[in-house]
């Protein structure tokens, strides 16, 4: 038995970082997706081992079933059904399991990858045996949510596989996540996210599994609906960064600058709010789509001066922004910033495609 997942990056509009730090933030799916396929050996296939083959950076995995049973200290005692944080021991032991693949240098921001990717089986499978792939449309470890749709797409495929849960592979072998299933799937995704991220906000896999466009702030999750059209224009300053380490750092400004960085956070907060209110209020003509887009505009650059605030813009992101300035054009970094992607907002006087927003949940 196979089953395939898949799962969508996002473009946060306003609000990275802030909120983490409980500010409201706004964020939409893409239709560039993160595919994983699950398989469960027959005891035809005689294999006895877990194992993972990552395509975009081909390299595969073997953990013969053994090896994990001797090192993971709580294996078979967790519940698919109720999602759980990694012990500290267990955090240690894929720790040793992660570093005896002995992955080189410039493959080591896989490592946290790795380590979700054998705390979700394991907590969801057990020692099962079983052939995992993962394949994605989405550049890694460039502020599009890589590691969230990763999350999703795996936590979607074992959830869909597990006994515990009882899904029934209906018409064609596609089936129907309901909403306690699409929360299941979040849920677990956010505790895959911790592991690559360290500390979350959980905006990026709430709209990896729910899709569309969405306000988000303190765990909390409303959907938007707009009839507005939206157009951004993506670029890949194509400079790598770790989002664990912008995270950290924003929150070591925010302890020595305790007061200061609280009214940075309030201040994205009132802009993403504001985002929502111009994003969701109905569109009555061509005028005012185009106060809209300025409005929006002009928020957005809002948000990349506090962005900046924040210590995580970087010279290739200035460089678009300066570039983009000379047509009008508002750019801001979207995620975590540090190098990664921009976003830069076409208004509907330019045309062009840009890359549309799409409307786009995971599906399995
Ligand atoms: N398709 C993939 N194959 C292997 N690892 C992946 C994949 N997608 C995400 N990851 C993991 O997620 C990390 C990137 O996450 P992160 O730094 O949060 O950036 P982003 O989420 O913006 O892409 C990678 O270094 C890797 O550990
Ligand atoms: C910086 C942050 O707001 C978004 C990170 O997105 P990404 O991993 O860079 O795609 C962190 C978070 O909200 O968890
Ligand atoms: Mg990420």
């Amino acid at each position: 038995m196979e089953v395939r997942a898949r799962a969508p990056g996002k473009i946060i509009l306003a609000g990275e970082h802030a909120v983490v730090h409980g500010s409201t933030a706004v964020s939409a799916a893409i239709d560039l997706y993160t595919y994983v396929s699950l398989r469960f050996p027959t005891p035809h296939d005689n294999d006895d081992a877990l194992k993972l083959q990552l395509k975009d950076v081909d390299l595969e995995f073997s953990w013969p079933v053994g090896k994990l049973k001797e090192v993971l200290p709580e294996l078979g005692i967790k519940s698919a059904s109720s999602p759980s944080s990694c012990s500290l021991e267990t955090t240690k032991a894929i720790a040793s399991l992660v570093e005896e693949l002995n992955l080189v240098d410039a493959k080591l921001g896989l490592a946290s990858g790795i380590s979700a990717f054998l705390w979700l089986y394991t907590s969801i499978h057990g020692e099962k045996p079983a052939k995992v792939v993962v394949t994605s449309e989405l550049p890694l470890g460039s502020g599009l949510g890589s590691s969230a749709a990763l999350c999703v797409a795996l936590s979607a495929a074992l959830l869909s596989l597990s006994d515990s849960l009882k899904l029934d592979f209906g018409h064609q072998g596609w089936q129907t996540f309901g909403d306690s299933e699409l929360d299941l799937v979040n849920k677990w995704a956010f505790e895959g996210e911790k592991m690559i991220h360290g500390r979350p906000s959980g905006i990026d896999n709430t709209v990896s599994t729910f899709g569309n466009m969405i306000k988000f702030r303190s765990g909390e999750l409303t959907h938007i609906k707009t009839n507005m059209p939206l157009k951004m224009l993506v670029t890949n300053t194509k400079v790598g960064r770790n989002t664990s380490a912008l995270v950290a750092g924003v929150s070591e400004r925010a302890a020595r600058h305790g007061s200061a960085m609280a009214s940075v956070f309030k201040a994205v907060d009132s802009i993403s709010n504001e985002v929502v209110a111009i994003i969701q209020s109905p569109v009555s003509d061509d005028l005012a789509i185009t106060e809209k887009e300025e409005k929006l505009g002009e928020l957005m650059e809002m948000n990349q001066g506090l962005l900046q605030c924040m210590g995580v813009s970087h010279g290739t992101i200035e460089a678009v922004i300066k570039t983009t300035l000379k047509y009008k054009l508002a750019t801001k970094l979207t995620g975590a910033g540090g190098g990664g992607c921009v976003l830069t907002l076409l208004p509907t006087r330019i045309g062009g495609r840009g890359m549309e927003i799409s409307f786009s949940g995971f599906s399995s």
